[in-house]
């Protein structure tokens, strides 16, 4: 059986829940000749559900008969790669982070390949057809080289849309041909809304101090929050285990006893596990208990940006009201050093040690 977050994913641009002025502009967009688009957004933010019903406006209910091919390409060095393809009649989709080295060879292919055959469904709305490429962000820059060129010289017969977290990572040239939308977070009450009428569908019953405390840990991640929620009622079918005044309702904070007691996953409960070893004690030797703990979290492949913002929101609940500017700017900080380099573990590191440092001269009552 589908889970919540699939089996209630709006379909068309009218079932959006939130952002309206963005679906009215996506609709009146796919009136017309549509453009390049680049969505970005934080994660869980609702950007592919997006993406797939402004196709269904652009196309009708056929780009959801898709299908999965699996296509070998040759690399530059004359290597066989295989990988797979979802497609429908109008549309296909490609997800760079599945071919690693070689998305310049795969993203060139498949646009001359899209690009030069005709869209074949003589009844279809639009004569172009869609690239969407999923995780922009990561395409290398020589892949996204290859993309500016191809945009630009198959026009008429194709049109791409990017889907990325943020528009940093993507090069000018591509940025000023597209129209950039920014799908951003939906907010509590908004997340709160879509919970009640998930539920609502499958006739349970939810609180609404369940719906606002489901939708405050996930932090504006609309695919956790239903995920969480669902979570929550197959463990505690009449949610009776979540009290109206639970603290984290009433203070906005989370303490360590929180760790356990709302549904979420394992990865981050181990984070704030770390984030309370930063705090709780400031030694060689408790630093170097965390960083066994980063490695842990980047070995289950949990990204490193992610373990850092995860740790930061648990420090900021929890140090003093005179350092959480101090530790907002040291995330930052690192953050940005994590996305130069290529080592994360140093930097996840430093920030610990970081903290560390400023958390003890604050208890001791120095000032830097
Ligand atoms: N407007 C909406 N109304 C109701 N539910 C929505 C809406 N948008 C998204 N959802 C729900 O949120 C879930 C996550 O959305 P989606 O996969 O589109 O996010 P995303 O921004 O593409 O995330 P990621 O960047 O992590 O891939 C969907 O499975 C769907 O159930």
């Amino acid at each position: 059986m589908a889970l919540w977050v699939d089996r209630y994913r709006p379909r068309s641009l009218g079932d959006l829940d939130y952002h309206p002025e963005l679906s009215d502009r996506l609709r009146a967009l796919a009136e017309g000749d549509f453009p390049h688009t680049l969505f970005y957004g934080p994660s869980g933010a609702g950007k592919k559900t997006r993406i797939m019903a402004t196709l269904r406006e652009l196309f009708g209910p056929g780009v959801e008969k898709i299908r999965i091919e699996q296509r070998t390409f040759l690399t530059p060095s004359k290597r066989k790669l295989d990988v797979n393809i979802v497609q429908s009649n109008y549309h296909i989709e490609i997800t760079p982070s599945d071919v690693g080295n070689y998305d310049r060879s795969v993203v060139q292919e498949v646009l001359k390949d899209i690009a030069q055959t005709q869209q074949v469904d003589l009844n279809a709305k639009k004569r172009f057809k869609v690239v969407i490429i999923n995780e922009a962000d990561g395409l290398s820059r020589d892949a996204q080289s290859a993309l500016r060129r191809t945009m630009e010289k198959f026009t008429s017969s194709l049109r791409v849309i990017l889907c990325a977290n943020s528009t940093s990572k993507i090069i000018g040239p591509i940025r000023s041909r597209c129209l950039l939308l920014r799908v951003g977070a939906p907010s509590e009450e908004q997340i709160c809304k879509v919970l009640q009428s998930v539920a609502k569908q499958e006739s349970v019953g939810v609180p609404d101090h369940v719906a606002t405390l489901v939708s405050r840990i996930s932090y504006g991640n609309l695919r956790r929050a239903i995920l969480s929620l669902e979570a929550l009622h197959t463990q505690d079918p009449s949610f009776k285990t979540i009290k109206p005044d639970h603290s984290l309702l009433s203070t906005g904070k989370q303490d360590s006893r929180d760790i356990d007691a709302v549904p979420r996953p394992d990865w981050e409960k181990y984070a704030a596990k770390a984030a309370e070893r930063i705090l709780s004690e400031q030694s060689p030797e408790s630093l170097l208990a965390v960083r066994g703990m980063f490695y842990e979290l980047l070995v289950h492949c949990i990204p490193a940006p992610l373990v850092l913002a995860t740790i930061t929101r648990r420090l900021l609940d929890r140090v003093d009201e005179d350092l959480k500017a101090d530790v907002a700017y040291w995330s930052a900080f690192y953050d940005h050093r994590l996305r130069q380099g290529s080592k994360h573990i140093f930097h996840l590191e430093a920030f610990a040690a970081k903290i560390m440092t400023i958390h003890k001269q604050h208890s001791l009552g120095f000032t830097e």
